[in-house]
């Protein structure tokens, strides 16, 4: 498909997404943000007085509300599904809460060959069977016209808050699980990759488009041990994703130095936080890949102008080649005016190149 970089919106915001991830030529970038549902947008805090984090999540016609929210109100090419990376975890037997400053608390957290044992592997249908009911829902409201996210954690960032049991700094019980007990890791990566599975496939089977993998802890691991610890199971859930006939995203953050394992691990589209040049990462994870990102979220504070800038850098360095993905470097900060992401969503909409200039 040849289409003018001057054909305006040719494409909807699905097929433009859906292209990118296939690295196919669109009419302009595509663009969403990582937790555009929810945050500062005045109708979801005023919903959020009425009803908790993982209320909204569990009921359909409340997430799907939220999910259509950021679409009506910024122009953003996809929605993505209001859905906390933990709520499969109640399934498995993990007794799970939300503190919304710190995130997930596991009260019954595993630390031995035992624990893992006594964890349940469920159908996705039958034990969350709201996600995909409010995924039927979203679809079926865009009616084509946008993309829809389905998201799931990474199996890595799921285990070091199933072993914590309380999010920390370094992840140090859970790195030191994974160095002294390996039987006990990899048995319970596992189970957590068969759950994931699931999940994600049935994501894809209630019209998901797009899988986001949400590893956004990777970054403590080295290589090496990213290899050996993570990566065949990251590469399972990525692949059930491919067999489900959904695009993945494979996202991380802190982790420019695996990038190479990571895009091995798979993903149509890798997703990179701010601490790399976007341009210099797509070499890194190789040309097979397209890219996401990823402009630092806390220059969203920062006067118009300041934005405009590093919005502008970003697409100078990509200079429109098929594969890339508007989007912050990780999730939108609370304090960012909704004005600046609809200015942003138009600057990337309409920009059309700076062929005559030489690049970086
Ligand atoms: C660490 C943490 C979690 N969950 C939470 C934390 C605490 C700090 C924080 O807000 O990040 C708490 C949380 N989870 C969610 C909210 C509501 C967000 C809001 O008000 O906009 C809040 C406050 C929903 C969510 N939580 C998530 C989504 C979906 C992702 C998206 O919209 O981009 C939503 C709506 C996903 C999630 N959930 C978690 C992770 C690591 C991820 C992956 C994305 C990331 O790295 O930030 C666990």
């Amino acid at each position: 498909m040849q289409l003018s970089s001057q054909s305006g919106s040719a494409q909807t915001g699905v097929e433009r997404f859906l292209a990118a991830c296939r690295r196919q030529q669109t009419d302009t970038t595509p663009i969403w943000f990582m937790r555009q549902a929810g945050h500062c947008l005045a109708e979801y805090r005023t919903l959020r007085e009425s009803y908790d984090i993982l209320t909204i999540a569990r009921t359909p016609e409340l997430c799907s509300q939220v999910s259509l929210m950021p679409v009506a109100q910024y122009g953003v090419d996809a929605a993505v599904m209001y859905t906390d990376i933990i709520l499969p975890l109640p399934g498995m037997g993990l007794q799970t809460e939300l503190d919304p400053a710190r995130g997930p608390i596991v009260r019954n957290p595993v630390r031995t060959m035992q624990d893992v044992n006594a964890l349940r592997v469920l159908p996705a249908e039958e034990t969350t069977p709201f996600v995909m009911e409010a995924i039927r829902i979203v679809k079926e409201a865009l009616s084509g016209k946008q993309a829809v996210i389905g998201i799931a954690g990474g199996p890595l960032t799921l285990a070091l808050y199933i072993i914590e049991g309380v999010p920390t700094r370094e992840y140090s019980t859970a790195k030191s699980l994974m160095y002294q007990s390996p039987a006990v890791w990899h048995a319970l990566l596992n189970k957590i990759t068969d759950v994931l599975v699931s999940y994600v496939q049935a994501e894809a089977r209630a019209g998901a488009d797009t899988i986001q993998l949400f590893d956004s802890n990777v970054g403590i691991l080295g290589p090496g041990a990213y290899a050996q610890f993570v990566q065949p199971y990251t590469r399972r859930v990525l692949e059930a994703i491919r067999q489900a006939g959904a695009q993945s995203i494979h996202f991380g953050t802190g982790n420019a130095s695996l990038l190479p394992e990571m895009a091995r691990a798979g993903g149509d589209v890798i997703g990179v936080d701010w601490r790399v040049d976007i341009d210099q990462a797509w070499q890194q994870i190789g040309v097979e890949h397209g890219i996401m990102g990823n402009l630092d979220p806390t220059l969203l504070l920062a006067p118009w102008d300041t934005i405009n800038a590093g919005c502008i850098d970003i697409l100078k360095r990509i200079q429109r080649r098929p594969g890339h993905i508007f989007n912050l470097g990780h999730a939108v900060h609370p304090g960012t005016n909704p004005d600046d992401l609809r200015r942003l969503v138009d600057t990337v909409h309409n920009y059309r190149g700076h062929a005559a200039e030489s690049s970086h």
